[in-house]
C-alpha cells in the first residue's frame, strides 16, 4: 500500500488550500471530522494532483510513511486536543505533529511537554497568508522540536512563498517560539488593519469621499507602501454588491468580530510589562464597535459633531503620513514584545529572519520590511525601531504633521484611536521627562508604596499631610 509523505487533519478553507498547495511537490493524505466536506473537496477541488482522501482515522494514519508527519488545520482551542487525544493510541515514537493553527502559545506549551514526554515531537507553526497564501504560498513561522523542523523544512520551503531571499519560513526557536510570532504577526495585523479603518473614516465623513476615490487614494499610496493590507482595503473600496449594485462597504454592518489573536498579544503584553498601545487600540476599536445597538442609543443624546473644514490637499498628505507613521509603530511595537518574550522565553529569535519571513505571502507584508531587516542587520539587539536610521528621521518629520490631522478628526467627532495611540507612544518614548514622579507620589501619598528619588540613592516615604 502506498505511503504518503505527510497527512493533514481539516479541510476547512486553510487545510483545503495548504493541501492543494503542499500536494505540487509531495504526496499527501488528507482527512477532516465531518466526511462530506472531504467528499466535496476530493471532488469538486483535486484535480491529478496526489492527495489522498481517508474517511477514518485508522485509515488516514496507516496511510502515512513513518516517522508520520501530520499537521493540524482546525479550529483552535479544545479541538486541537481532542484531535490530539484521538490520535494518540495510533502513533508510534517519533511520529511528529505540526499544529499549523493559530494556537495559543501556551496551549502549545503544554501540549509540546505532554508529547514529548510519550516519545512524540511537536511542532506549534503560525501560517499566515490566508485562503490565497495558503493555496499560493503562505508565510510559515514554525517552532518547537528543532530535529523534527529538520524533518519536514522541505515540505514547508517547497509550500512557502518565495522572494529573491528564499522561501519565507525558518525555524524560529524552540517549545511556542512559532505561535508566539505568530500570535504578534496578528497583532500587528490587528494595528495596521484599524489604522486603515481610521483613515477610511475621516475620508469618508470629514472629506466626504466616496468608496470609488477612497480606493484611489489608497491605490495611490500603495505604490510607495507596497503593503498588502493598504492593496486590499483600496480594492474593498471597489466592489460592487452583486445584489444591488451598490458600493458593498457601505452595506456591511460596522461591527467587527474577533478570534483571539489580538487580544493574546494584548494579554501577553501586559503579563511581560511591555506597553503595545496601537496594537490595543485595534483590539478595543473590535470590542467598542461590537456594542452597535448601545452606539446607536448613545448616538442620539449628543449633538452630531461639526465636520472640519479643511485643504483637502494638505490633509490627504497628513494621512498618508500617519498611515506611514502609525504603521511603523505598530511593527516597532510588535518587534519590542518580541524581543522581551524572546529574553522572557528563552525563544532566542533572530528578529531580521522574522521581517525576512514576513515579507511575502503574510497578511502584514509590506515595504516597510525591508528597511526593518536592515534596522536588525545593523543591530540584532534593537531595543525599538523607531531610533534607527531607517526610521527616526522619517518618524520624526510625520509626527510633525499629525497634529492639524488629530485635531480636526477630534473636532468633527472620528476617532483615530491607534493614530493617536502611535502618535503618544512615540511622544512617550523619546521623552526624557515623564510625569510618572507624580504616579510614585499619589502612590506613596494613599499606600505608603515608597519612592525614589532623583538626588539620593534609596527608598523613601513621606507623611504626606
Ligand atoms: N482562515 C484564515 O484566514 C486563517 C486561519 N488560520 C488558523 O488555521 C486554522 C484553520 O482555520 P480555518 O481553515 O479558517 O478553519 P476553522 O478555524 O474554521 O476550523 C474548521 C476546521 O476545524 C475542524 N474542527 C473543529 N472542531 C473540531 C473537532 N472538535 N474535532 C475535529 N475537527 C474539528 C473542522 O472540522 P469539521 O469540518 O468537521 O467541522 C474544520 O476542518 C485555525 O486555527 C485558524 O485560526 C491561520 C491563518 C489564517
Ligand atoms: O490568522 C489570521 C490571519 O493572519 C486569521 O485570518 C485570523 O482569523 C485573523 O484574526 P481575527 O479572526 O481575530 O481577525
Amino acid at each position: 500500500m502506498k505511503k504518503y509523505e505527510i497527512g493533514l487533519i481539516g479541510l476547512s478553507v486553510m487545510g483545503q488550500n495548504l493541501a492543494l498547495n503542499i500536494a505540487r511537490n509531495h504526496s499527501i493524505s488528507v482527512y477532516n471530522r465531518t466526511e462530506s466536506k472531504t467528499k466535496d473537496f476530493i471532488k469538486n477541488k483535486v484535480d491529478k494532483q496526489e492527495i489522498k482522501a481517508a474517511y477514518g482515522l485508522e485509515d488516514f494514519i496507516s496511510s502515512l510513511a513513518k516517522p508520520r508527519k501530520i499537521m493540524l488545520m482546525i479550529k483552535a482551542g479544545k479541538p486541537v486536543d481532542l484531535v490530539i487525544d484521538s490520535l494518540l493510541p495510533y502513533l508510534s515514537k517519533d511520529d511528529i505533529i505540526i499544529d499549523g493553527g493559530n494556537s495559543h502559545f501556551e496551549d502549545t506549551n503544554r501540549r509540546l511537554k505532554n508529547l514529548e514526554e510519550k516519545g512524540i515531537r511537536y511542532l506549534g507553526v503560525g501560517i499566515s497568508g490566508g485562503e490565497y497564501g495558503a493555496l499560493h504560498g503562505p508565510s510559515i513561522m514554525p517552532g518547537g522540536t528543532k530535529e523534527a523542523y529538520a524533518e519536514v523544512a522541505d515540505i514547508l520551503k517547497d509550500a512557502a512563498a518565495k522572494t529573491d531571499k528564499g522561501a519565507c519560513v525558518s525555524y524560529l526557536g524552540p517549545k511556542s517560539a512559532g505561535h508566539y510570532v505568530k500570535m504578534i504577526h496578528n497583532g500587528i495585523e490587528y494595528g495596521i488593519m484599524e489604522i486603515l479603518a481610521e483613515i477610511y473614516d475621516y475620508l469618508r465623513k470629514v472629506l466626504q469621499l466616496k468608496p470609488d476615490e477612497m480606493g484611489d487614494v489608497f491605490a495611490e499610496w500603495n505604490q510607495e507602501l507596497d503593503s498588502y493590507l493598504v492593496e486590499i482595503t483600496a480594492k474593498i473600496m471597489k466592489k460592487n454588491d452583486p445584489k444591488t449594485g451598490k458600493k458593498l462597504i457601505d452595506l456591511i454592518l460596522d461591527k467587527a468580530k474577533h478570534k483571539g489573536t489580538g487580544k493574546w498579544s494584548v494579554q501577553s503584553a501586559l503579563d511581560l510589562g511591555t506597553a503595545i498601545p496601537t496594537i490595543n487600540a485595534g483590539v478595543n476599536a473590535r470590542l467598542v464597535s461590537s456594542i452597535k445597538q448601545e452606539r446607536v442609543e448613545n448616538a442620539a443624546q449628543f449633538d452630531k459633531s461639526s465636520r472640519a473644514l479643511v485643504d483637502k490637499k494638505e490633509i490627504l498628505s497628513q494621512l498618508k503620513s500617519a498611515l506611514y507613521f502609525a504603521s511603523v509603530i505598530a511593527y516597532a511595537e510588535g518587534f519590542k514584545l518580541l524581543k522581551t518574550a524572546s529574553e522572557e522565553y528563552n525563544y532566542n529569535l533572530n528578529y531580521k529572519e522574522i521581517a525576512r519571513i514576513w515579507e511575502d505571502g503574510c497578511i502584514i507584508r509590506s515595504g516597510l520590511l525591508e528597511p526593518i531587516q536592515q534596522a536588525f542587520a545593523d543591530n540584532m539587539n534593537l531595543n525599538t525601531l523607531i531610533t534607527t536610521e531607517q526610521f527616526k528621521d522619517q518618524l520624526n518629520v510625520k509626527a510633525n504633521q499629525l497634529t492639524e490631522l488629530i485635531s480636526t478628526a477630534a473636532q468633527s467627532g472620528v476617532p483615530l484611536t491607534a493614530i493617536h495611540s502611535a502618535l503618544d507612544y512615540f511622544n512617550s518614548l523619546k521623552s526624557e521627562e515623564l510625569p510618572a514622579n507624580l504616579i510614585q507620589a499619589q502612590r506613596d501619598f494613599f499606600g505608603a508604596h515608597t519612592y525614589q528619588r532623583r538626588d539620593e540613592k534609596g527608598t523613601f516615604h513621606t507623611n504626606w499631610e
